[in-house]
């Protein structure tokens, strides 16, 4: 997909990777609406981001993505602004065991609400005109972590979610790719101002991911392959850190359940086919 005039909605991009994301669509000419529940930090970015690439193409709306009726608005927002949205980014959550419920509310359900707001919008059966749906998860979302267990849960839930819309019968005829965004722990202020009692044994965690964190922009970096890739519905991309950032993708290839792993070296080679798997 060519992101050049596409109408974006993105969750979450006040800061962190989210932010990286709305910068890297709107280099390439996206139009970018973006949402997040801190109005201060949006604003800021808002004002950044339209001094670099102009108020035409970004646009700010403070929106809680646990508020179904918020969402909607924020949806219907940047379908007015842009014409449709083509491109949906669900990146909004957080991380803190002692309020599980509320991560399930933002990880899992607000993750949820976006992708349908998308579907609804974008099916081609139903008069839209196709898209890609990228939901940020994790590679807690693949993997047990015993240093978070609800959060862990919470990421699941949506690789189970997004990978089933991207298996639907009906997926070419609706024309919406899905897919999930899997890092492992990325320097953000999610993970530099996490609290000692926000997750389990975190001194052993620090250990174990302080060789191996990630930096936003090589995340960024897959999240537009993933976009820009039409062979990716169903991809789960994981990005870990080998020397430098090392991408393996997992995508469903055929509707027998078959997942192949693809092992991508080279963070260059943008395009994969099943003839890849070795
Ligand atoms: N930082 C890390 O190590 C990793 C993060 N992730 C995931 O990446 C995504 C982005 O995380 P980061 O950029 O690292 O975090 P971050 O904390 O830097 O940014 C998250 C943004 O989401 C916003 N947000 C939180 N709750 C919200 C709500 N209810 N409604 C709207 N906006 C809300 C925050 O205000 C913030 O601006 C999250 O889904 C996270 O789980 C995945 C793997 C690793
Ligand atoms: C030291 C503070 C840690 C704070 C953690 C904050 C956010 C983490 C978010 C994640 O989604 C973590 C991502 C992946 C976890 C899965 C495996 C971790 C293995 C260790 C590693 O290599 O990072």
């Amino acid at each position: 997909m060519d992101v050049k005039d596409k109408g974006v909605f993105l969750t979450g991009g006040a800061r962190g990777l989210g932010r990286g994301m709305c910068q890297a669509l709107l280099e390439k000419g996206a139009k970018v609406l973006f949402c997040d529940v801190n109005a201060d930090t949006g604003r800021a970015a808002e004002a950044e981001l339209q001094g670099k690439y102009g108020a035409d193409h970004v646009i700010f709306s403070q929106c809680d993505v646990t508020d179904a009726d918020q969402m909607k608005a924020s949806f219907q927002r940047a379908v007015s602004q842009w014409g449709a949205v083509d491109i949906c980014v669900n990146n909004a959550g957080v991380m803190d065991e002692r309020i599980w419920e509320k991560m399930i509310q933002t990880n899992t359900m607000g993750q949820i609400r976006g992708s349908q707001l998308a579907l609804e919008h974008m099916r081609r059966d139903e008069g839209g005109r196709g898209g890609v749906i990228v939901n940020t998860v994790s590679m807690a979302g693949l993997i047990p972590c015993h240093w978070f267990p609800a959060y862990c849960a919470s990421k699941h839930a949506v690789v189970g979610y997004t990978t089933s819309w991207a298996r639907n019968p009906m997926a070419g005829a609706m024309g919406v790719r899905w897919c999930c965004l899997c890092p492992v722990s990325v320097n953000t202020d999610m993970m530099t101002s996490l609290q000692e009692d926000q997750i389990f044994d975190m001194d052993n965690f620090r250990e174990r991911a302080a060789d191996t964190m990630l930096q936003p922009e090589e995340v960024v970096q897959a999240f537009m392959r993933l976009v820009e890739d039409s062979d990716n519905n169903g991809a789960i991309l994981e990005v870990w850190r080998g020397k430098g950032a090392t991408y393996r993708k997992r995508q469903l290839v055929d509707m027998d359940g078959v997942s192949n792993p693809m092992v991508v070296d080279n963070p260059s080679q943008t395009s994969l086919k099943p003839s890849d798997v070795k």
